[in-house]
């Protein structure tokens, strides 16, 4: 199957009455951003899934994430991508208006109806999958991928229970809330995973499926971090449980390293300039059992999960060479036909029966990515964050995500995240060993790029904490452009004023739109940028201005762009 090129194959209806749907009242599951409930088609009797989208903040319009889902799916047509088939609208009736005076109306994605999802299938101690079965999945589940990442298009939350698999033995990937375009070089055969061309927000993937990149921090990723996914999703189905249930970020690493091994500059190359090893270096050096762990696997298989396990990002397989991997081709059993494969009870029956049982494991939250919520595009890295830029999951103000956020089985939603009103956000933008350990330190390396480690010298940079971006001096060598993203949001209350400014001159565009009284200095230089403000001439003045303005039309323009 090609990359979504061809409009025609889109399949894409256009929107329709919810009235012509017969809701369920059994609610298959519900996640950040919407609510997902069994309907029936009136006009043709088919059962479909119908996902809510759910609007928290009515003033900050229809959410991103959802945006992007349904701009994402819209697009797509691969047997192992969930097919959006339309969008459903229900009108609000004349008095029931929203906050914002006008008429509101609910929006829903409708999806076919899926039987299970992997995640609800593998605790369910009634189905026993066999390893033929196993590989099926694992080909539809890397067909479904190798399909996306041509497509220029990352998934960024891979996991078990975005796996949705019918009774026909059709597997699909879902839940695009967290996807976006890719910029940089698709994967190649025998080469890896691409290259990225630019940086991205770290904070994606749920933290159990988190690759050790995105952990340390890197932000120029590729889609070798959907393939970690993956990894980890092959082992869970012959353990039936999460393989790395990290408690916390640190943790997560920990857990990876005792698996896979600790980094080095031979596993992974160029990991000591990632900024958030720093904490890492120093634990005890680990040989990795997973040779021992998942033996029974047999060599082939083993051979497969280390190269998607592969700490280097640039060396783990992709997914068109996974699928030629000779677990799949040489050793036996063969992998089994979805249509062989046998049916099961409806997971999400079974789900709602055993609510309230506490039977399945409750999964950290997945991150809400960049800009849930305000505009369409996350803060790509370039200048500064654009207000209502989401910090895993916590919003600009500091507030952590709504309440019912982990799926929806009767379990308490995840603790770390819901009782953390006000503080960072587990896994924030800060690297795993600085959580809860004030500001980040002054950064003494240059952050390196995804495929040319390991980079230039390192440079000092000098004062500490707080983003910054400008030219450094290097000894012996021109200045090199510094960016550092190490904005760190209050988390508090305070107004946005208060907030710690930035010396960046990238993001005096960024201060001029939230806080129009900014006058590009800290509160406590604010006279002395005043006094130099009039000290100016009215020419430079108005250059200045202009330059300001185009600058930020420049990266409104790019915002919109992605
Ligand atoms: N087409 C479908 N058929 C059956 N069940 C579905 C379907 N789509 C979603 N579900 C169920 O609803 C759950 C939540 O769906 P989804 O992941 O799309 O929601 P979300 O709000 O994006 O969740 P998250 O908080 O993980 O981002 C899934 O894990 C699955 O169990």
């Amino acid at each position: 199957m090609s990359a979504i090129t061809d409009p025609t194959q889109r399949r894409f209806r256009g929107s329709a009455k919810i009235t012509d749907y017969e809701l369920q009242r059994e609610k298959l599951g519900e996640g950040t951003f919407g609510v997902v409930s069994k309907a029936r088609s009136k006009k043709t009797g088919a059962t479909f899934a119908l996902k809510k989208i759910l609007m928290h903040n009515e003033k900050d319009g229809f959410p991103i994430t959802a945006l992007r889902e349904v701009k994402l799916l819209k697009m797509l047509s691969h047997p192992n991508i969930l097919k959006l088939e339309e969008m459903a609208v229900e009108r609000q009736s004349a008095d029931d208006k929203g906050k914002t005076g006008k008429k509101r109306a609910t929006l829903y994605m409708v999806t076919p109806y899926m039987d299970h999802d992997l995640s609800g299938m593998l605790t369910n101690p009634d189905i026993k999958l066999s390893e033929g079965q196993i590989k099926c999945y694992m080909l539809q589940l890397l067909e479904g991928l190798r399909y996306l990442h041509d497509s220029h298009i990352l998934h960024r939350d891979m996991k078990a229970a975005n796996i949705l698999i019918s009774n026909k033995g059709i597997l699909q990937i879902a839940d695009f809330g967290l996807a976006r375009h890719y910029d940089g070089l698709t994967p190649i055969a025998g080469r890896g995973n691409g290259e990225a061309v630019r940086d991205y927000t770290s904070l994606v993937v749920t933290r159990w499926y988190r690759p050790p990149e995105l952990l340390l921090t890197l932000r120029r990723y590729t889609p070798a971090i959907d393939m970690w996914g993956v990894g980890c999703v092959f082992a869970e189905m012959f353990e039936r449980k999460p393989i790395l249930e990290g408690r916390t970020d640190v943790d997560q690493c920990h857990r990876i390293f005792q698996l896979v091994g600790s980094p080095n500059d031979q596993n992974m190359p160029g990991w000591s300039d990632l900024q958030g090893c720093e904490g890492t270096n120093t634990w005890e050096k680990k040989r990795g059992d997973i040779d021992t762990r998942f033996k029974r696997i047999g060599p082939e298989g083993l051979d497969l999960l280390k190269s998607l396990l592969r700490l280097d990002w640039r060396k783990r397989v992709n997914a068109m060479d996974a699928l030629q991997h000779p677990y799949f081709t040489v050793a036996q059993p063969p992998p089994s036909k979805p249509e062989d494969l046998p049916t099961y009870a409806d997971s999400h029956e079974l789900d709602s029966r055993r609510r309230g049982h506490e039977k399945q494991r409750a999964l950290p939250p997945a991150p809400k990515g960049g800009t849930v919520g305000m505009g369409p595009d996350e803060w790509n890295g370039q200048g500064p964050p654009p207000s209502g830029h989401w910090q895993n999951g916590f919003d600009s103000r500091g507030m952590p995500p709504q309440s019912g956020f982990s799926r929806d089985r009767g379990l308490p939603p995840h603790r770390g995240y819901e009782d953390r009103r006000g503080a960072p956000p587990p896994g924030g933008r800060r690297p795993a060993w600085q959580q809860g350990q004030g500001p980040p330190p002054p950064t003494t390396r240059p952050l390196p790029s995804s495929n040319n480690l390991p980079p230039r010298p390192p440079v000092e940079i000098p004062g500490g904490g707080g983003g910054r971006s400008g030219p450094v001096p290097t000894r012996g060598g021109p200045p090199v452009v510094e960016r550092v993203d190490t904005y760190i949001p209050s988390y508090s209350s305070a107004k946005p004023r208060d907030r710690p400014l930035v010396r960046d001159r990238d993001r005096e565009g960024y201060r001029e739109r939230e806080y129009p009284n900014y006058d590009g200095a800290p509160p406590g230089d604010r006279d002395r940028a005043q006094r130099r403000t009039r000290s100016r001439s009215p020419v430079d003045r108005r250059r200045e201005d202009d330059a300001r303005r185009a600058r930020l039309q420049d990266r409104e323009r790019e915002m919109y762009r992605r």
